[in-house]
């Protein structure tokens, strides 16, 4: 990729496209483009076919998807199935018969067995069944890498797959319903804190570990493989350290300054119980995070405050 190269990044208004596209800012790479929604639906083919017939981009980021938290994804699974299979469909075929240059699909570390040993290497995939509170979006998950892996072995395409751990920062969804949990309780303690209240609701036991990439890393990760990365294997990204939901809501309770208490509500799902993934492949390609998770929440949470107004959000 040199710094003229035509480089899209899709779905560039969400948490990792507009981390992707700050980061290729900051390298000095100059030629992005890039579509909202609204201007390119990319569930339609022919939207999509004409959109890489007239631009003709060299590079993809494929980071447009239907993305959500627990709840989201254990209500909606028709949804998270079709629309992403559309989506991956769609770029990934239009990326091969454009004749593009190289590709990076994102996927996510939910593609691995609920039972896999810990921490999760990429050779665990397809080993065992998959956790069902998302398990829709994670068969989605597995087709896109492996529609990646045979447009290599098949037709020689650069096309390649990493599959993040959690992620949060700047740009991320706070709605309280569908987002993820490290956003989600980022609201929920500021509100309390706000309005005085006693006690803040956690769903699940708190007992289920997770891993938190904040979004910066992840995007500099997923510059580095474009750079750096022509294998037919998935790469997981990640920090390769765990929390307890207990433990990150503690975290946060601290950073947001709320003093009341915390509820466990265990009518709502716990999900996976664990999920580390082992990132000794990216760590051998040459690269590692570098934010650590107080610090991180810190800067969400400042982003929280000062962007809520365009949040749509009290
Ligand atoms: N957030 C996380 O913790 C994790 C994310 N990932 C993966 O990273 C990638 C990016 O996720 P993230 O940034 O969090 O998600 P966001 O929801 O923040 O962003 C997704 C983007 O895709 C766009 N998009 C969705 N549907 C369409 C469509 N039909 N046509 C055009 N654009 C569309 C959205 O636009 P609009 O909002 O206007 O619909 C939005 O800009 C996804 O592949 C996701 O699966 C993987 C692991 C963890
Ligand atoms: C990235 C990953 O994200 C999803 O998986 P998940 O990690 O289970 O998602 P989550 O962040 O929503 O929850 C993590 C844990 O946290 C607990 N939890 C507590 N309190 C709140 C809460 O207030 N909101 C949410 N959402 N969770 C909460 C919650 O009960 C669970 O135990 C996938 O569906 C899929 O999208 C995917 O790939």
């Amino acid at each position: 990729m040199n710094k003229e190269s035509k480089i899209y990044v899709a779905g560039h208004r969400g948490l990792v496209g507009s981390a992707i596209v700050r980061n290729l800012n900051e390298k000095g790479y100059n030629n992005i483009i890039a579509r909202t929604h609204k201007e390119l639906d990319l569930i339609n083919q022919e939207q999509v076919r004409k959109f890489f017939e007239e631009e003709s981009p060299e590079y993809v980021f494929l980071a447009a998807a239907k993305v959500g938290g627990i709840n989201a994804n254990n209500t909606y699974p028709a949804d998270f199935i079709y629309d992403n299979l559309q989506i991956q469909n769609n770029v990934i075929k239009a990326a091969h018969d454009y004749k593009i240059t190289k590709l990076l699909f994102l996927g996510s570390t939910c593609i691995y067995p609920k039972l896999a040993p810990q921490p999760i290497k990429e050779e665990y995939l397809l080993s065992g069944y998959l956790e069902p509170t998302n398990e829709a979006y994670a068969i989605a998950k597995i087709a896109g890498l492996k529609m990646c892996q045979y447009f290599k072995r098949q037709y020689g395409d650069n096309f390649i797959s990493c599959m993040p751990t959690n992620l949060y920062g700047p740009n991320d969804n706070f709605d309280l319903n569908n987002s993820h949990v490290l956003p989600a309780l980022i609201r929920k303690f500021h509100e309390a804190k706000v309005n005085n209240l006693s006690q803040v609701e956690i769903w699940g036991t708190g007992k289920p570990l997770r891993e938190f990439l904040y979004v910066d890393d992840m995007a500099d990760a997923c510059v580095f493989l474009m750079e750096n990365y022509d294998g037919e294997e998935h790469v997981n990204v990640g920090t390769g350290q765990e929390v307890s939901i207990r433990e990150l809501a503690q975290l946060i309770k601290e950073v947001v300054g709320f003093d009341g208490d915390m509820m466990f509500n265990t009518n709502m799902p716990d999900g996976t119980l664990r999920k580390l993934t082992d990132v000794s492949n990216l760590h051998r390609l040459g690269w590692r995070h570098k934010m650590d998770l107080r610090y991180g929440i810190r800067l969400a949470y400042e982003w929280f405050r000062e962007e809520r107004s365009i949040l749509k959000i009290e």
